[in-house]
């Protein structure tokens, strides 16, 4: 098969899709691997790096998209390139359809079949390609929230460790799953005074074993969520039903309830966010500000630490994107129902029944895309 590795063109996107050593193995299993030219740069890898790996360097995503049998990528695919999508053609990258009918439409319309790395399952009930870039994610939103809370930023002027005889931030976690537990532990590393919300009795069950002495859980009743708010200096939104759009648990009525100058960090926002005033930002502006709250809404946080995050992503995606290169989409995912779970698209067929509930188009089961 034919891999190819465009250049992101997300804006401030530096994580590439395909590591040097993805490359490598792709090769070393018989396949033939293109990048494009400076993909790798933000990164920290050059088209060196990839050519003593046995790939082929080409200048232009055209190019790539125009000969790839299967395109290997980290953000979803951005308008100019789904124009370049074709029948047949198998994409492999983050899409988070379910708040985006655009991009929704345009990967119906191209009739390529896509697998979205965020619906891919394990055996544990976990979302393995995923769960790396929530790591990242999960343990920059305190950093990104602390420089929101400095002053000078809009925010409260609140430090979150305190000093000795002034109490430190108080942050609240709504969501204790990957993103919200490393969070959490950051932010209570960081001195903070830190509360996780779930509605999971299990998962709180779990953190209370393991993290019982760093921060404290509650359940994420409508109730407790906004009594929490109005007493915190930080709110990080980090739930998630896989696949479908974020439920909203903060609305913007209740803004004038919390303190003035508090920061949210809505992690979420891939989901399309977990406050009713989220809005997707850019690590250009990544801040704005609704009633007197600092929102930060930024929808690829990993790409901040590109490098860190690269070859995370690549260490989870590499046996994927193999099982996909050495078999082909249809016979990988009949294999492995984990993989299969990621199949959100193909020949002009919605397949993941969250996405297409809500976005209102019908959809087909997986199963039935792979009979067919
Ligand atoms: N903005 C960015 O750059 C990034 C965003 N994300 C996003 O962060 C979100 C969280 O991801 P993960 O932590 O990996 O998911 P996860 O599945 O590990 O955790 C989600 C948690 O939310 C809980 N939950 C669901 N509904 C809830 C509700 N109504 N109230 C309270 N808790 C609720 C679940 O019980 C679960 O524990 C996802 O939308 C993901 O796409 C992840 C990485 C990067
Ligand atoms: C998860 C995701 O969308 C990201 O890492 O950008
Ligand atoms: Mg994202």
């Amino acid at each position: 098969m034919k891999i190819g590795c465009p250049k992101e063109i997300k804006p401030q996107e530096f994580r590439v899709g395909l590591t040097p050593n993805a490359a490598q193995e792709a090769i070393a299993h018989g396949h033939e691997v293109i990048v494009q030219a400076g993909a790798g740069v933000g990164a920290g890898f050059e088209d060196a790096d990839y050519t003593a790996a046995g790939a082929t360097i080409i200048d232009t995503a055209e190019e790539i998209f125009a000969s790839a049998d299967m395109i290997v990528k980290v953000k979803e695919p951005q308008a100019s390139e789904r124009k370049m999508l074709r029948e047949g053609q198998l994409l492999f990258t983050y899409l988070h359809l379910a708040p985006d009918p655009d991009q929704t439409h345009d990967l119906l319309a191209s009739g390529c079949t896509a697998i979205a790395y965020e619906t891919v399952t394990d055996r544990n009930g976990g979302l393995p390609l995923l769960a790396p870039m929530s790591e990242v994610a999960g343990r920059l939103a305190p950093q990104v929230g602390a420089w929101t809370l400095q002053k000078a930023n809009g925010g409260r002027g609140v430090l979150m460790g305190g000093v000795p005889g002034v109490g430190p931030a108080k942050v609240m976690v709504i969501g204790g799953g990957v993103v919200g537990t490393h969070a959490a532990r950051i932010a209570a590393g960081m001195g903070a005074d830190v509360t996780v919300l779930d509605r999971s009795l299990p998962r709180m069950r779990y953190l209370d074993d393991i993290y019982g002495g760093t921060f404290k859980t509650t359940y994420a009743s409508a109730g407790n969520t906004i009594e929490l708010a109005r007493q915190a200096d930080m709110i990080i939104g980090a739930v998630l039903i896989p696949g479908a759009a974020a439920p909203k648990l903060i609305s913007r009525a209740q803004l004038s309830e919390l303190k003035p100058g508090a920061a949210l960090v809505d992690v979420a926002i891939d989901q399309g966010g977990c406050f009713e005033t989220s809005k997707a930002t850019t690590h250009q502006d990544p801040v704005y500000d609704v009633d007197g709250i600092m929102h930060y809404c930024v929808a690829n946080m990993p790409g901040a630490v590109a490098r860190t995050s690269t070859i995370a992503l690549g260490n989870a995606t590499m046996p994927f994107m193999l099982a996909l290169a050495d078999k082909g989409w249809k016979q990988a995912c009949a294999d492995d129902p984990h993989l299969k779970a990621g199949l959100n698209v193909h020949a002009g067929k919605l397949t993941y029944a969250a996405v297409g509930e809500a976005l209102g188009i019908d959809s087909i089961t997986a199963d039935q895309a792979i009979a067919g």
